[in-house]
C-alpha cells in the first residue's frame, strides 16, 4: 500500500541516523527534516533530503504519518514531546528514566486531546532493555535482573554534558565494573548499588575562559545523569574530540537468573554490541514508527511506551507471514 510518510525533528546524531534507517525500510519515505538551526547550515546525508526551518513544521501536519522526535532528552523533548504530540504521531527516545512517569502525562495530555498517538521512551535504554526486564521479571518470578551499559559512548549523558554553560563539546563513556558483572554471571545474585555497576567517564572541550572547577562540578553533581556514579572528568582540545572520540560503539546486555524449583536455576540474557549507537538506535525508531501509524489508524490515541506496542506491529510483514514465516 502507500508508504509510509516519515519526518525528523531535530538533525544531530539521531537525526542522521533516522535518514540512514529509513532507507533500509522500503515501506517508508523521508518527506523531510526540520531543525531550529538555518536549514542551509545543515548537510544532511542524502543530497535529496528536505530540510526546513521548526517553524514551517506546524504548516506541514497534512503530509507526515509519524514524525520522530530526535532531540536531547536534557533539555530539547520536555518541550517538543507535549508541543508536538498535539500536531503529530511521534516516536521519540527520551531516557531520562526518571522523569518518564512525568514526560508519559506532559505527551498523553496533548495527544489524546487531538486524537494522536505518541510513543515515548524507545530505543535500546529505555527500549528493548526495558522490554527484556520486564519478560525476564514475568517469565521468572523468582529471580534477579541485571542492566550492564558498555563500554561505550552514552548519547543521554554526552547531550547532557553539551548543555552545561562553558562546554563547547563533549562525550560521555559508560564502563561496567567487571568484578559486578563476574559476580553476577557467575549467578550469585548480588545486591549491587547504581556506584558499583558502573562509571563514568567524561571529555569535555571548554568555551573560552570557562571555569573547569564549576563545569566539572556541574556535571558530577547533576541529577539523574552523574550524581550516583564514581565520574572522572578530562578537559581536552575540541581537536583531540574530533580526532579520537568521533565513534559512538555502546552495547550492553540484561541478565535474568530465576529459579523454576529449589533445584533449577533459569538465565536469560539479551545483549547489545553496537558499531554505532546513534544508528542502532534510529532503526528502533523507524520500526516504532510503523508501529505507530498502524496503532493510530486503529484508534489508539495518546502516549504509548514500548510496552503497549505489540511485536508484530513492528514487522513490515503482514501477520499472516509472520505466522508462516517466523512463528
Ligand atoms: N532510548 C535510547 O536507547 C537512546 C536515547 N537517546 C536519546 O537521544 C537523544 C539525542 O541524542 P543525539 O542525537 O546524540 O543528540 P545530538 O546532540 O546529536 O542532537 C540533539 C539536538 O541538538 C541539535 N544539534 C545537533 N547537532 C548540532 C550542532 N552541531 N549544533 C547545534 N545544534 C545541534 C539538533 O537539534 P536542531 O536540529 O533542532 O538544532 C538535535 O536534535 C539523547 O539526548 C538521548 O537522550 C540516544 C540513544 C539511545
Ligand atoms: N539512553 C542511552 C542508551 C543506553 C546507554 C546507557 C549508558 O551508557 O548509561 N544507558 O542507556 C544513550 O543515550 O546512549
Amino acid at each position: 500500500g502507500q508508504s509510509i510518510r516519515i519526518a525528523i525533528a531535530g538533525y544531530g546524531n539521531l537525526g542522521r541516523g533516522v535518514e540512514a534507517a529509513i532507507a533500509k525500510n522500503p515501506d517508508m519515505q523521508l518527506t523531510g527534516i526540520y531543525t531550529r538551526r538555518p536549514p542551509s547550515q545543515l548537510q544532511p546525508r542524502l543530497e535529496a533530503t528536505s530540510v526546513y526551518s521548526m517553524e514551517a513544521l506546524s504548516g506541514h501536519a497534512g503530509k507526515i504519518d509519524v514524525l520522530i522526535l530526535c532531540g536531547g532528552s536534557k533539555e530539547d523533548l520536555p518541550q517538543q514531546g507535549p508541543e508536538l504530540a498535539a500536531l503529530f504521531n511521534t516516536v521519540d527516545s527520551f531516557d531520562t528514566h526518571a522523569r518518564i512517569p512525568e514526560y508519559f502525562a506532559s505527551v498523553n495530555g496533548p495527544a489524546l486531546a487531538n486524537r494522536k498517538t505518541a510513543l515515548i521512551s524507545a530505543g535500546w535504554d529505555p527500549g528493548m532493555f526495558s522490554i527484556n526486564r520486564v519478560y525476564g521479571e514475568a517469565l521468572l518470578p523468582d529471580g534477579a535482573t541485571y542492566t550492564f551499559w558498555g563500554k561505550g559512548l552514552s548519547q543521554g549523558h554526552s547531550d547532557a554534558i553539551r548543555r552545561i554553560p562553558g562546554v563547547a563539546g563533549g562525550v560521555q563513556y559508560t564502563v561496567p565494573v567487571q568484578d559486578a558483572l563476574e559476580e553476577v554471571r557467575q549467578g550469585s545474585r548480588p545486591t549491587l548499588t547504581t556506584r558499583q555497576k558502573h562509571t563514568r567517564d567524561c571529555f569535555v572541550v571548554l568555551e573560552p575562559g570557562a571555569d573547569p572547577e564549576a563545569v566539572k562540578n556541574a556535571i558530577v553533581t547533576m541529577p539523574h545523569y552523574f550524581d550516583e556514579y564514581d565520574t572522572t572528568v578530562s578537559f581536552i582540545t575540541e581537536e583531540a574530540l574530533r580526532r579520537e572520540h568521533n565513534a559512538m560503539p555502546h552495547g550492553g546486555l540484561v541478565i535474568r537468573t530465576g529459579n523454576t524449583t529449589e533445584e533449577n536455576t533459569q538465565v536469560v540474557e539479551y545483549s547489545l554490541k553496537l558499531g554505532s549507537n546513534p544508528e542502532f538506535t534510529s532503526s528502533i525508531l523507524v520500526a516504532y514508527a510503523r508501529a505507530v501509524h498502524r496503532m493510530h489508524q486503529a484508534g489508539q490515541y495518546g502516549a504509548k511506551t514500548v510496552f503497549d506496542v505489540a511485536p508484530g506491529l513492528l514487522s513490515a510483514k503482514s501477520p499472516e507471514q509472520l505466522r508462516a514465516e517466523d512463528l
